[in-house]
């Protein structure tokens, strides 16, 4: 994988106030990268910056290893971005919308206005007058849009704001897409934790204008699993387990025993407990979620 975007120290200061704090991160060819942070964490500023809408007060981001601030043209001809609501017009077409936007870009064929709007899923609509489609199609609309000059990076702030569940699901499988089939690296910001869980390889946490946490979201929703079981008597199973897997680690809860370990353990577990008359009353894991460990990251800043 080669680094596609990477942030250098990036602050930002708005009238005497340090917005963003060196913050420093990169984005790989192929992966989508989310930006996740609680309200007026800075995430909406960063992007700014990302896509050149935004001077930077301190630090540098370079785009295909090209500098915003000494090559800005260079660097930002690699960027697609749907940013603030991409403006359509409503009574034109999006055939026409993308005609129109393709004359101000210049270069931009027919062909590839459609191969494009192929990409995005539009082609049965593509004539249809803007005002009668979905949001969900607008959306894709302004995908294309974005991706026309054939970008290196897509960057898009709350893409998934105000969809439906359907309309959701149809931009994360596009998005995945791109990455997986154009190996574009794409940067999302959202709220939505359950959103970014299925969407992003990685998520960058933002509290305060700092990069509390960058993990790949497998590592940070669970690496292993945690199940409670419920059983009596909790010693004499906690003892036996210490003595026969030791491996496995036991924390004793309220009504029996939390372990953490794989799912393909749990047969074995259970079984040895069993054999040694431990009753067993109920079992449920109790792993935990994205949103979980967003709390406990963000938290702990703050206590
Ligand atoms: N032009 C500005 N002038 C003053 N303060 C600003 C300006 N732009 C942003 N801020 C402040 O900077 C902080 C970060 O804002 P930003 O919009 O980047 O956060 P965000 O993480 O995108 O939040 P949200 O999820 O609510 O959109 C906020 O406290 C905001 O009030």
């Amino acid at each position: 994988m080669s680094s596609i975007v990477e942030l250098k120290n990036v602050s930002k200061v708005i009238k005497g106030r340090k917005i963003i704090d060196s913050l420093s991160f990169q984005v790989e060819a192929g992966e989508v990268f989310g930006f996740l942070g609680p309200n007026g964490a800075g995430k909406t500023t960063t992007i700014r910056m990302i896509v050149g809408l935004i001077n930077m007060s301190d630090g540098d981001i370079y785009i295909c290893n090209e500098s915003i601030r000494d090559q800005f043209e260079k660097a930002i001809k690699h960027v697609g971005a749907i940013v603030e609501n991409p403006e359509m017009y409503k009574f034109l077409s999006g055939y026409e919308n993308l005609l129109h936007y393709a004359r101000m870009m210049k270069g931009i064929t027919k062909e590839k206005i459609m191969e494009t709007v192929e990409l995005v899923g539009l082609t049965d609509r593509i004539h249809d007058k803007v005002r009668t489609y979905s949001l969900g199609m607008r959306q894709r609309l302004g995908l294309a849009q974005s991706l026309l000059h054939d970008p290196k990076v897509l960057i898009l702030d709350e893409p998934t704001n105000g969809l439906d569940p359907a309309g959701i699901r149809e931009i994360r499988d596009h998005l995945r897409m791109l990455a997986t089939e154009r190996n574009m690296a794409i940067i999302v910001s959202s709220h939505l934790l359950s959103e970014m869980e299925m969407m992003c390889d990685r998520i960058g946490i933002i509290q305060d204008g700092q990069l509390v946490d960058v993990q790949l979201v497998k590592d940070f929703v669970a690496t292993e699993h945690v199940f409670e079981i419920e059983l009596h008597p909790i010693d004499k199973a906690i003892n036996h387990l210490n003595l026969v897997l030791p491996e496995l680690q036991i924390v004793q809860g309220n009504q029996g025993i939390l372990i953490t370990g794989t799912k393909e353990q749990i047969p074995e577990i259970i079984k040895t407990l069993v054999l040694q008359d431990i009753s067993i009353l109920g079992i449920k894991e109790v792993s935990k979620t994205l949103e979980d460990r967003f709390l406990e990251v963000t938290n702990q800043r703050e206590g």
